[in-house]
């Protein structure tokens, strides 16, 4: 049996991810890809930042990343491989708050073995905002460590220093990486994709020193992957309800939004200028304005926050939906700002 290559898309919360999925879903017609979008928060965005290919599929898993992982993964996957038409390829993107390690071990038990061949893990690195994360979140240290190709992104944004110094501490982290710098993701697909760069017997030793350097600095440590070893043993939904109501991670949180209805634009403007708080790290938006016939996509990294507006969809129904994540978020006064954005009907 033809094995199907599958690429996971990992990197830390707004890295480019998606960017790199649309190019490569814009760019392989003919290609019956099977997407599956994996997100961090309580509602669905990327569904409608994907782009959509007639020949292309989205499976959406949302909430808890370590559930979605056991349960919700696996399944997607199954119900990708049941299609009658069959699928040549299969891109995963993680969530930015994803270890990418269990994501893998999915693809590489038993169930999956003979049908699939992991061809590579690609992580996206933001370089304008690498360091600030990489020092403080065990997750963006993994996705660094995992990653048989590390593209580095938003090259446009940083001066060559800043780029030798990205590279310097990524490969202090990681000696013999494969560097790829970009802008947009843009990145020749051949460089990414069917490249065999994923080794079973590597990712093993991989995980082995990562779990020796922790216990080094940490003789009472139970590795991270102990821990998502246990998630795949013992998955259980006592475990599964608790954390899809309360998810945090690394002392992340989120809010959403999902009104149908529109913000009044001077509101929302007052809220970017004078209430967004500096601890919320990524936020993305599909923003429907009372004062606009267009859709506009919100994007918020770091400090930097662009507003790109394009026609609704036909007839679909408009909308707004946003999702703010950060650590220490004060979540309530946050989403009771978010609201007073929203034109009461
Ligand atoms: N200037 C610049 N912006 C970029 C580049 N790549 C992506 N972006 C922008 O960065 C924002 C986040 O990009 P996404 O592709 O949505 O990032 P992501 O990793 O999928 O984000 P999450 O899934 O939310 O973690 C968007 O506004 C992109 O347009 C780049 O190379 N340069």
């Amino acid at each position: 049996m033809v094995q199907i290559p599958v690429t996971v898309i990992t990197g830390f919360l707004g890295a480019g991810k998606t960017t790199l999925l649309n190019r490569i879903l814009s760019r392989q017609q003919g290609m019956r890809t099977a997407v599956l979008v994996n997100e961090f928060g309580e509602i669905g965005i990327d569904h409608e930042l994907v782009v959509a290919t007639s020949d292309a599929m989205v499976e959406l898993s949302n909430g808890c990343i370590c559930c979605s992982i056991n349960g919700e993964l696996k399944e997607a996957v199954l119900r990708v491989l049941e299609r009658p038409d069959p699928i040549d390829f299969i891109v995963v993107e993680t969530t930015g708050l994803a270890d990418p390690l269990p994501v893998a071990m999915t693809f590489l038990a038993g169930d999956f073995r003979d049908r699939l061949r992991l061809d590579s893990i690609i992580t996206l690195i933001d370089v304008e905002h690498f360091e600030a994360t990489a020092f403080t979140s065990p997750i963006a240290r993994a996705q660094v460590v995992y990653g048989d190709i590390l593209v580095l992104n938003k090259c446009d944004l940083v001066d060559e220093a800043r780029l030798a110094a990205v590279e310097a501490s990524l490969r202090a982290i990681k000696a013999d990486a494969r560097l790829l710098r970009a802008d947009h993701a843009g990145v020749p697909l051949s460089m990414l994709l069917s490249v065999g760069l994923f080794e079973t017997d590597r990712l093993v030793a991989l995980q082995a020193a990562e779990d020796a350097r922790e216990q080094a600095r940490d003789p009472h440590h139970h590795g991270p992957h102990d821990h998502q070893h246990d998630h795949l043993h013992h998955h259980g939904h006592e475990h599964a309800h608790h954390h899809a109501h309360t998810p945090e991670l690394e002392g992340f949180r989120s809010v959403s939004l999902a009104v149908e209805a529109p913000f009044d634009l001077r509101r929302f403007q007052h809220f970017l200028d004078n209430q967004l708080p500096a601890s919320v790290f990524r936020a993305k938006g599909v923003l429907w304005f009372r004062e606009s016939e267009r859709r506009h996509l919100f994007h918020l990294c770091g400090k930097r926050f662009t507003i790109d507006d394009s026609d609704w969809p036909d007839g679909g129904p408009r909308h707004t939906r946003v999702v703010a994540i950060g650590r220490d978020l004060d979540t309530s006064s946050l989403r009771a700002q978010l609201e007073a954005c929203v034109v009461a009907p």
